[in-house]
Order: structure tokens, then sequence, then C-alpha cells
């Protein structure tokens, strides 16, 4: 028998690419099935709608290409994005990957596919799939609890009559204390949304899947995986194995930036600077960026903070900053012992793993959250957008590694100065309870996430990925002519 080849379907987002990619990755790297042959792991690269995006992504995959790492890349035909559906993300995003389904269908034909793997948007290729009898993972970038909302979405469709948006009540996700129906992602808010009809297409369809990898630890969100798994989601329906291999994070070990802002870090006493930084498309206006530079400076504490403006005409991505538009006057000379503002992209893995570094203000993207964690830094969340204000409440209020803020939602996710500096206190000071016991927390979890990934000693996402690629290597005896 030829080795088993398995074909990861990422959505073209860089975000969901590269994570898609770091699984394949750990797929990999285990010594192979009982005679010795490992897994292959392709890549079917979907063409991104904006000539911006897919010079990024052509770029990302000519690195790992170069890399020699052993994943393959195969690109998809081109298609004609879908043009009616404007402003609904999530609805396109689901549209353009249902339609590449002909495509994954003939290049699972001709690369002789064991295995599909699909992002968690691309579940409208699932007939396709069945078509051919390949066995279908979904791969899961975000949290057990977006995954526990997503699976309990079509029954709560009905039990909350309102739309979130407009409900002042908690909703029941299982295995997580009743969630405000404020921290519910805003595209989920409106019933009669398309992206809303999307998310609950996709709940329904991870149910058809042969399993979902999932990018979270057992151990960190260890009661939603249970509620997963007890079918508290989908009362009466048996869901199908859920494979938490997380942290699926690339370390960076390679990133080892000697920009400015790396050897400000390296003059700065231990874990005494707050890092603020707020992911691949969070930007502040002058208004935000005022609050922020009061609350910082009022504070008394070190900072890194990434700042960045607003994006271009007809870009998602957010422009180096103008400090002089952004910032209040003197603010950079009245902080420059204790402060650095850095006005572009920053190298977040390095600096998260620098020793200077004592806390983390993030936008709560899963990936920064992961990479946070892994190093034991607590954290004061300051959701923006996607599915962001759901991990905020759940970093508070379950996992425990974070001090509450508080974000106006309904004035476009606004902190004022005192708030932020009663939470940068609270988590960078000695006098707090609720900060000491989200250091103390965070600590635990990065542990937690190292032993997780470790071969000796059971660890939890090693012994999931064991799992998977057994049962990959049965479902494709299983489908051999
Ligand atoms: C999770 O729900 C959504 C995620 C996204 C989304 O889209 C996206 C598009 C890009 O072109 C590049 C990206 O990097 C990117 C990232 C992204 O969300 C982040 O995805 C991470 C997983 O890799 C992680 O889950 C973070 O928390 C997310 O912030 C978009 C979207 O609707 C448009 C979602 O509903
Ligand atoms: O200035 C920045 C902003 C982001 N990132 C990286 O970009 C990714 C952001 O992913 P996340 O899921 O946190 O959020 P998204 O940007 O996808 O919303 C993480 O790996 C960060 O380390 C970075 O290196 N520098």
């Amino acid at each position: 028998m030829a080795s088993a080849n398995v074909l990861l379907l990422p959505e073209p987002g860089s975000g969901h690419l590269m994570s898609l990619i770091e699984a394949g990755k750990r797929l990999l790297s285990d010594g192979g099935d009982s005679e010795g042959r490992p897994l292959t792991v392709t890549v079917l690269v979907v063409r991104p709608a904006t000539a911006e995006s897919a010079a990024e992504v052509d770029a990302h995959v000519r690195r790992v290409e170069a890399s020699g790492i052993g994943v393959r890349f195969h690109r998809l035909p081109s298609v004609e994005p879908p043009t009616d559906c404007v402003g609904n993300l999530q609805e396109f995003k689901s549209r353009y990957m249902q339609m590449q389904a002909p495509h994954v269908k003939a290049a699972a034909v001709e690369l002789g596919a064991a295995a599909l793997v699909v992002d968690f948007f691309a579940t409208g290729v699932l007939d396709a799939a069945r078509e051919l009898a390949v066995p279908t993972y979904v791969y899961f970038t975000s949290t057990a609890a977006l995954l526990a909302l997503m699976l309990r979405l079509p029954a709560l469709e009905e039990e909350v009559p309102d739309d979130f948006e407009e409900f002042e009540g908690t909703v029941d996700v299982p295995g997580l204390p009743p969630v405000p129906a404020g921290s519910i992602p805003g595209f989920m808010g409106r019933k009669a949304s398309p992206n809303y009809k999307w998310f609950v297409y996709h709940g329904r369809r991870f149910m058809d899947a042969d399993g979902i990898i999932i990018n979270t630890v057992a151990e960190l969100e260890p009661r939603l995986l249970a509620a997963i798994a007890d079918g508290r989601c989908v009362p009466g329906r048996q869901v199908p194995p859920v494979y938490p291999i997380g942290p699926v994070i690339d370390l960076g070990v390679k990133e080892t930036s000697n920009e400015h802002c790396i050897r400000w870090l390296d003059a700065q006493p231990p874990a005494s600077v707050l890092f603020l930084c707020f992911g691949s498309m969070g930007w502040f206006d002058a208004a935000k960026a005022r609050e922020v530079a009061d609350g910082l400076e009022r504070s008394g504490h070190r900072f890194l903070w990434a700042l960045r403006g607003p994006p271009a005409a007809g870009s998602p991505h957010p422009t180096e900053a103008n400090l002089d538009e952004l910032l209040p006057a003197g603010f950079l000379e009245r902080t420059k012992d204790r402060g650095l503002v850095w006005p572009r992209w920053a190298p977040q893995k390095q600096i998260l793993s620098h020793v200077a570094v004592g806390g983390f203000v993030t936008h709560c993207g899963w990936n920064s959250t992961l990479e946070s964690i892994r190093h034991g830094l607590p954290l004061v969340p300051w959701p923006l957008y996607a599915e962001q204000h759901l991990n905020a409440f759940e970093l508070v209020a379950d996992i425990g590694v974070a001090v509450p803020l508080k974000v106006d939602r309904k004035r476009d996710n606004f902190v004022e100065a005192a708030e932020l500096e009663r939470a940068v206190r609270s988590l960078m000071g000695s006098g707090s309870e609720e900060g000491r016991k989200a250091r103390e927390k965070a600590a635990e979890m990065k542990a937690v996430c190292r032993n997780a990934v470790e071969p000796e000693d059971g660890g939890s996402s090693h012994a999931a990925l064991q799992r998977l690629r057994g049962a990959i290597r049965r479902g494709a005896a299983a489908s051999l002519p």
C-alpha cells in the first residue's frame, strides 16, 4: 500500500491557511504506520478573491515550499467569486468555498485522497467528498466554545425568539457559564442575515463529518469538550469524534527579529512590560488611541504598544500608524522612559516569548490567545471582530487567565481610559486579587499547553493526534478497492 495522502482544504484567509498548514505539519511528524510509511499531506490552495490576498497567500505557500518540511501544494483552478454578497463576509467565504467543490473532487481523484480535512467555512464540499467515499474531517481554527455554540445554533435558533443583537438575557452554551447575549459573535446577531444562516448550516454539517480536529487543548476547555462529547450540544445525536490537537501555533522559533522593539525589550526588567497588539485587522482611530494613551500613562506601567492606523480604501488591512495624528500631544515624550509605541506589524511571537513581557492586551484572536497562554502570559481582553467577544468572555469567566475589561460594543468597541488604567493596574500590579488569580492561572495553563504536545507522560494533544492518524489510516485501508 502506498502512503496515505491527506488533502487539506484551507479557507484562503492567511490566518486560517497558516493554521491548517501547521496542523498538516503535525500530521506528518510521526514514525509512520506499522510498516514505517508516514502520511503525506497536500494543501489544496484556493485562489483568494483579491489580488492583495492572493499575493499574501502565494508568498506564504512559497515560504513553506522552500522550507522543505514536506507539505505539498496543489493549486486549484480559479473560480469566479460570488458578487452578490458584498458586506456579508461569512456568507462570502462559505459560498466561495462551496464553489470549489468540483475542483476539490477532481483533485481528490487525481491525487488519490485517503482523507480530506476542510476548514470550517468549507463544509459545503462535504457532499462532493461523500460521493467519492473519502473520509472527511473538519478543521476548526477556533475555540471549543465557538464549536459548542455552532453545534447548538440550529436548536438555539428556535429556543431564543429574538435576534441576539436585541436580546438582553443569557444564552445557554453547554460547558460555559451562561453567556451574555452581548458576547455572542456579531455575525450571529441577526437571524435574517445570510451570515447567521451560514453558521447554522455549518453547525449542522459538522455532524456529517468523520471527525472534528480542533485547535485547542483538552485541559484548557475541559467542560466544553465534555459537553460536546456527551451530546449536550445536539441532544439525541452522536457528535463525530473531536480531536483537540492544540496549541497549533508556529512558535516562531525562526522569528529572530533584531528590530528596535526587541532591543528595547532587552533593556527592560523581567515581566515588567505590558504588550498591546490587536491582530491582523485591528486598528485604532485618534479617539480610541487617545483613551489607550491616557490609560497607559495613568497606569504608570511599562508598555510596548503595537498601534496601527485605518486601512486604505478597499483593503481590510491596517496601515502604518501616523503617530502625530493618532496620539495626544506630548505623550511619547512623557512616557519615553517606560513605553514604546510600535506603528507597524510587530514580531508578536518573539515579543510574547521575551522575558521582559508580563501581560498582554489582546483583541482575543485565538492564535494570539494561544501564543500568549503558551508563554504563561495573563491577558486583558479587548475583542474587536470575528468570534473575539466570545473568546474574551471565556478567557475571563471560564478559563480564568484574563482580567475583565469593559468594552462598549455598541460604540464600536470603545474603552474608556479609566477602565483601561484599572485593568492594567489589576493585571500588572501586585495589589489585585483578580490580577493575581489571572497570573496564577496563566502560569498553570502554560504548563498544560507544553505538556499536551509531549509524547512522554501521555500529552493529551499528542494522544489526540495519534488517534487521528490511526483513524485516517483505518479509513484509508477501508476505502481500498
Ligand atoms: C472565526 O470566525 C471568523 C474568522 C474570520 C477571519 O478571517 C480572516 C480573513 C483573512 O483574510 C485573514 C485572516 O487572518 C482572517 C482571520 C479571521 O479570524 C481569525 O481567525 C483565527 C483563526 O485562524 C482565529 O479564530 C481568530 O480568533 C479570528 O479573529 C473571519 C470571519 O468572518 C469574516 C469569522 O467569522
Ligand atoms: O502585529 C502583529 C499582529 C499579529 N501578528 C500575528 O498574527 C496572528 C493573528 O492571529 P489571531 O488569530 O490572533 O487573529 P487574527 O489576526 O486572525 O484576527 C498571530 O499569529 C500573531 O502572532 C503578528 O505577528 N504581529
